[in-house]
């Protein structure tokens, strides 16, 4: 894959779609999926599941090892795929400042749908309570280098299509749909 981006994060709220969408990337792609939740300490997935937000703190730590896991695996040569929420702007710096050049896909959705979704999906420790602090915390990727913001109520095939299209060929910043 000759491209000038050499990893993906795919961002956005809980529901959004990210590991479904991620794992459509790399179907198209032949990138290398990385699920950025794998990462987070027990301590984060006991709050979460208590229905209790994470803060700036919490997700620090997290964030510093996926820019080591991203940074690793592009070094040996992989294309990686990483599903991760990355909701504040200085959570995507930190991530670029570990992987320069690093780009993101931004799935967009209202917190309408995004809360019909994680009420509607079984065996997750996300809570639908968490929805609103999801939006309160998100700062969209308004002009950010290297990102394509996409409407994620698409059928996630076409999302993944997408991105693989625009990961060959990439543009600073594009809104498609
Ligand atoms: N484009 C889509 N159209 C319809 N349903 C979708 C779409 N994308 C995801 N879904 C559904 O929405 C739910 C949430 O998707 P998914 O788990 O991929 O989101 P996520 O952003 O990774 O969530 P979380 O961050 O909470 O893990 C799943 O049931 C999934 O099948
Ligand atoms: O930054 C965060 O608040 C977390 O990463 C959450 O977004 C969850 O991990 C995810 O949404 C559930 O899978």
């Amino acid at each position: 894959m000759a491209t000038l981006i050499p990893a993906l994060i795919v961002m956005g709220v809980s529901g959004c779609g990210k590991s479904s969408v991620g794992e459509a990337i790399v179907r198209y792609s032949g990138g290398m999926l990385i699920e950025g939740d794998q990462y987070h300490p027990a301590e984060n997935i006991a709050k979460m599941s208590a229905g209790i937000p994470l803060d700036d703190d919490d997700r620090a730590g997290w964030l510093a090892r996926l820019g080591e896991v991203l940074a690793a695996a592009v070094a040996a040569g992989e294309h990686p795929v990483m599903p991760c929420s990355a909701l504040k702007r200085q959570y995507r710096e930190r991530l670029r400042y570990a992987v320069p050049g690093l780009g993101f896909v931004f799935l967009e959705l209202s917190r309408e749908v995004a809360g019909q979704r994680v009420s509607n999906r079984p065996g997750h420790f996300m809570p639908a309570s968490l929805i609103d602090s999801q939006f309160a915390t998100l700062e969209p990727p308004n002009g950010e280098p290297q990102t394509l913001v996409l409407d994620a109520t698409l059928p996630i095939d076409r999302l993944g299509q997408l991105t693989a299209e625009w990961w060959r060929h990439p543009q600073p910043h594009v809104r498609r749909a």
